[in-house]
């Protein structure tokens, strides 16, 4: 017996929502037709709702093992198919920080437990991150890490980072970057520099802090051939560099975030509520135009969260001490639908893309394909009530948003991960 997501509609080659109902049997998709035969199978009534595949985020923290009061690999995996997502890649900037096999085979155990979301953990490139010593790529490959990076830190040294990249390279294994050179950064920054940071006399994050490390990793990228991935880009040099890197045929990718396509600096609110405050900062309104103008050209691939749960306590420790991040994996659909694709910014498909086929693609993942064959790692969306952002009711503990009281259409009703129901919403 099977699984059918009836009544539903799922977007054609051209972009039109189409009827559609999708059998899964076995943990894969074994029908995709305007009507399927119910005999024998269970019937879930999506309700004229969008059939998707999963949605895949490759950059989430999921704070698990030891920063458990921010968030728990369960809570956060639960988050995730809450949203809409059937893949989270996790951040290695836990502890100790993801650098051993060890600690590998402890996330794969209780991804396997929480039974929601599939977690592929990130090995980290430095021993602790301290940008001092290369982990064991091969080891941490054999144990099955999705990709390397120092997330939460920059790699400070060309040097160490070129030969991350040569190893890298020879294993085929990607290099994710977290870009910031320490050097350009003002002590107790948390704005960007920019029109706010300098009205409320505050010492400003420049967007070359980020440019100068994305310039520098695309030319040692096209020394090593290694595929070289760059996460949350918000500065306009940033996107420039990496189109220049496309053009002359460098392997790189980048992620943008829904908060750095959504705001700018000039949106945060004049009492600079720590909720705004993320790492990197939300950037100029240039940079933001400049992030949707990449979107749309090809030179930005996809979109990523950079879940990053905090405690209240901890975001209540005034701006220049509060930690930087905010959550998204429960926010992120719902909010760039209504505010990219009803605003006629993207198009529905656009934005299915860059979160499913798009990763997919940059990270060779057998995923985020609605296709017969496919592992049934599917969404349905409803796309037509409203609601408001409500952070009582995430399912992650992290309840840090800038975005709470927005009102959004898309919100996730059904996840299927592996052809079973891991979120039905009440
Ligand atoms: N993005 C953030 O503001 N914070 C992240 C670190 C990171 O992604 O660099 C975190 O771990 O809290
Ligand atoms: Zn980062
Ligand atoms: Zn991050």
């Amino acid at each position: 017996m099977g699984i059918i997501l009836g009544n539903g509609k799922l977007i054609n080659r051209t972009g039109e929502l189409i009827p559609a109902e999708v059998l899964v049997t076995d943990g894969r998709i074994t029908a995709i037709a305007e009507k399927v035969d119910r005999a024998g199978h269970e019937w879930i009534d999506c309700r004229g709702g969008l059939i998707s595949a999963g949605f895949i985020d490759v950059h989430v923290h999921l704070r698990e093992p030891g920063l458990e009061q921010k968030e728990t690999i369960a809570t956060g995996a639960n988050a995730a198919v809450r949203g809409g997502f059937t893949t989270i890649a996790c951040m290695p900037n836990t502890r100790p920080s993801i650098d051993s096999v060890e600690t590998v085979r402890y996330i794969h155990d209780k991804a396997r437990e929480a039974g929601a979301a599939r977690v592929l953990p990130y090995g980290a490139i430095t021993i602790r991150q301290l940008g001092k010593e290369l982990t064991d790529f091969s080891g941490l490959k054999e144990a099955g890490i999705f990709a390397l990076t120092d997330d939460g830190v920059g790699v400070q040294s060309a040097g160490m980072m070129k030969k991350a990249m040569q190893e890298a390279a020879a294993l085929g294994l990607s290099i994710v970057a977290h870009c910031e050179d320490d050097t350009l950064l003002p002590p107790g920054g948390a704005l960007h520099d920019g029109v706010v940071a300098a009205r409320h006399g505050l010492p400003g994050i420049p967007s070359e802090s980020e440019s100068v490390h994305v310039g520098r990793d695309i030319l040692l990228a096209e020394q090593t051939g290694v595929h070289y991935h760059v996460c949350h880009i918000s500065a306009k040099e940033s996107v420039r560099l990496v189109r220049d890197g496309k053009r002359a045929g460098v392997n790189v990718t980048c992620e943008v975030t829904p908060h750095h396509l959504l705001l700018c600096d000039e949106d945060i609110p004049e009492d600079l509520n720590t909720n705004w405050k993320m790492n990197p900062p939300l950037r100029s309104r240039d940079d933001r135009a400049a992030l949707i103008a990449g979107l749309k050209d090809g030179t930005i691939d996809i979109i990523a969260t950079d879940h990053a749960p905090h405690t209240a306590e901890e975001k209540a420790n005034g701006l220049e001490r509060a930690p930087f991040g905010i959550v998204g994996l429960e926010t992120a659909f719902p909010l760039l639908y209504t505010n990219l694709v009803l605003t006629g910014e993207l198009t529905l498909k656009q934005l299915v893309d860059f979160l499913t086929v798009k990763p997919a693609d940059c990270f060779q993942l057998p995923y985020g394909r609605l296709e017969i064959g496919a592992p049934a790692d599917l969404t349905v969306i409803d796309l037509d009530t409203e609601k408001e952002v409500d952070p009582d009711t995430f399912a992650s503990k992290g309840k840090n948003t800038p975005f709470a009281g927005w009102k959004c259409k898309g919100w996730p009703a059904v996840t299927l991960v592996d052809g079973k129901i891991v979120y039905r919403q009440a």
